[in-house]
């Protein structure tokens, strides 16, 4: 129960509806119970003395009684319709919601396909249980009550005696409940991974392909498969286990009603209408009873659901803002960043070496900062702690004198534009792709955009120019394309500190050069900051910081670092092998700082 106590939020406003949803039901189960009670009086008061005056008269009531009880199942059928899809609206925009403000260190480990079958399948399961299942449940509770109640009434002794199988199948019921649930969990599990790795498999198609790895693919989705069926194998066996015996024990009360009760009626101490209207109650009794296994079913179902759903709800947002926190007013931002002795290690990757230690950087505003190291070096992570993707372990990074830490995150966030190696274009149009986040971008400017980053040629190229529709992760167009929409969108939207990660290695150098001119008007009083592999991408930044596992191991500018000998040179050494004037002028300009 705990389960829905936590969902309690999503569904609580609708009490009413809850509340229509059961007691629509329970009245209609009530007014059902009415029919055997006819029966009885049309029996032992008409049929059996041949009296047929009442008989117009009991028919009405009876069709009073269907009437109501349409109402009532129109209420139940209402309410709980409503009930379910705005609670199932609700988790959806929470999860949803959920899902944005979760942290980078989330995603670090999150799988796709395991987050959409939660979203979808789990908020079904929730809906349908909570909607009608659990109104199905209380009915049963209900029926059990009237029912019994009103065969007390009729005869007290042969209810005490049906009475007595409730506590057996009860017991039955639960161990029902214990035996199942877990199937049910690793059911969900299992319907998780198999999503997993069919999403993977169309996002990967191309990998997948090209490495003609199909059959591997086949056999990996198999285990999958595999264990899913076995999973309902599973399922399916326990209830082969219990069903039988539920609907034995629930027939059993039955045969025993109709031989006590058969004898009464022959000694004549029980009317032959009350035997009737005593076996129809109890029938209507143990027909839910029966499918008692199927409301448990439903109800595991849904706390398994509603567990997996809870724990992507309640996990931690590690980043946000602090209470108090500063807005950031465009105006006011200069974009002077300080690196104090920051270090930092990804969370989940303790006993890794730091990917960052002891890290200073003054980076005044307007200034153009290159980033240059090996592979897993840690450039990607000082842009990623100044963005708040992760919080330093320690010391401190600032903007304007201020911990971004005290910054209110999403404004932090507004003043800063990152283009990635890896470009994600929605598959919209070009014109949506670069307007990105900014839906009130005029044309001018967004072509503006396009043209500094060396795109609005291509794109005019095409047919159908900027509404251009982009395959899902901008498939149709090349690597170079993809990178130079990505610098537009982030151009368009002025940003005191423009981040551009490795994010022009698709380009051939002289679009490049083109860009980095367009990159020094438009970033002028702006800080940028790029990282790259190469030497011309950054070869002009007012200051280069070398990086080497998580420390800076030189810094200064290009000419400065040609002249000391150190990985800046040598990387410079073994990109420009084919240039031997500029070696011989960088080896002529360490001789003389050398003598
Ligand atoms: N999300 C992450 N979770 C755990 N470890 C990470 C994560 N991202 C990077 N690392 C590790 O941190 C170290 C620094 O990585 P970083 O991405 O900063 O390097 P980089 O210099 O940008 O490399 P590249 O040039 O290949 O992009 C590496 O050892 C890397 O394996």
């Amino acid at each position: 129960m705990d389960v829905f106590r936590g969902l309690k939020a999503f569904f609580w406003q609708d009490k009413g509806f809850l509340l229509g949803s059961v007691l629509g039901l329970a009245a209609a189960t009530a007014l059902g119970l009415v029919y055997p009670l006819l029966l009885r009086v049309l029996i032992d008061d008409m049929i059996v003395p041949g009296e047929f005056d009442g008989l117009v008269a009991l028919a009405l009531l009876a069709v009073g009684i269907v009437v109501l009880k349409a109402g009532c199942q129109y209420v139940h059928g209402f309410s709980g319709g409503r009930l379910g899809n705005r609670l199932a609206y609700r988790l959806r925009n929470a999860s949803y919601e959920k899902l944005q403000v979760l942290p980078f260190s989330f995603y670090d480990s999150a799988r796709t396909g395991d987050l959409m079958s939660r979203l979808t399948a789990d908020i079904e399961g929730i809906r349908n249980f909570i909607g009608f299942g659990f109104a199905q449940l209380m009915n049963t509770a209900f029926l059990v009550l009237f029912g019994f109640t009103m065969m007390a009434i009729i005869d007290w002794p042969l209810m005490l005696m049906t009475l007595a199988i409730i506590p057996v199948l009860s017991y039955v019921a639960i161990r029902f409940e214990l035996h199942i649930h877990p199937v049910f969990r690793s059911i969900r599990a299992a319907v998780g991974r198999l999503t997993v790795s069919v999403q993977e498999n169309i996002m990967g198609v191309r990998t997948v392909k090209s490495f003609a790895s199909e059959k591997h693919e086949m056999n990996k989705f198999k285990g999958g498969n595999e264990n899913y069926r076995d999973n309902h194998l599973a399922l399916a066996a326990v209830w082969a286990k219990y069903f039988p015996v539920i609907e034995f024990i629930a027939n059993l009360s039955v045969v025993l009603l109709l031989l006590a009760g058969g004898i009464r009626v022959i000694h004549g101490s029980l009317t032959l209408g009350s035997l009737v209207s005593l076996n129809g109650m109890l029938g209507m009794i143990v027909a839910p009873l029966w499918t008692l296994g199927f409301q448990i079913n439903n109800y595991t179902q849904s706390k398994a659901a509603g567990e997996r759903l809870l724990e992507l709800l309640h996990q931690p947002v590690t980043i946000r803002s602090a209470d108090r926190a500063l807005e950031l007013k465009d105006d006011n931002v200069q974009g002077h960043v300080q690196f104090e002795d920051v270090s930092f290690r990804y969370p989940n990757h303790e006993h890794q070496p730091s990917a960052l230690l002891g890290f200073n950087l003054d980076v005044p505003p307007g200034s153009v900062i290159g980033l240059l190291g090996g592979t897993g070096s840690g450039k990607s992570t000082v842009v990623q702690l100044l963005l708040r993707a992760y919080d330093v372990g320690e010391g401190a990074i600032t903007l304007d004198g201020v911990d971004i830490r005290h910054i209110e995150l999403e404004s932090l966030r507004r003043q800063t534009a990152i283009v990635f190696q890896e470009s994600f274009l929605f598959s919209t149009t070009i014109r949506e792709n670069i307007a990105y986040g900014q839906a009130d971008a005029s044309e001018e400017a967004i072509i503006e955009a396009a043209k500094l980053s060396q795109a609005h040629e291509f794109i005019m190229e095409l047919p159908l120019g900027y509404d251009t529709i982009v395959g899902e992760r901008g498939m149709g167009l090349s690597g170079g394309q993809k990178q130079r929409i990505a610098i537009a969108r982030a151009l368009l939207l002025k940003p005191k500190i423009l981040i551009l990660d490795d994010s022009t290695s698709a380009l051939d150098m002289e679009t490049e050069h083109v860009i980095q001119q367009s990159l020094r008007k438009v970033m002028a009083g702006r800080t940028t900051f790029i990282i790259a592999h190469r030497i011309s991408s950054l070869r002009h930044a007012d200051e280069i910081v070398v990086l080497d596992r998580g420390r800076v191991v030189q810094r200064g500018k290009h000419e400065q670092l040609l002249r000391q000998p150190g990985l800046y040179r040598e990387t410079y050494r073994a990109q420009y092998a084919d240039r031997p004037d500029e070696l011989d002028a960088a080896a002529a300009g360490e001789r003389r700082v050398s003598g």
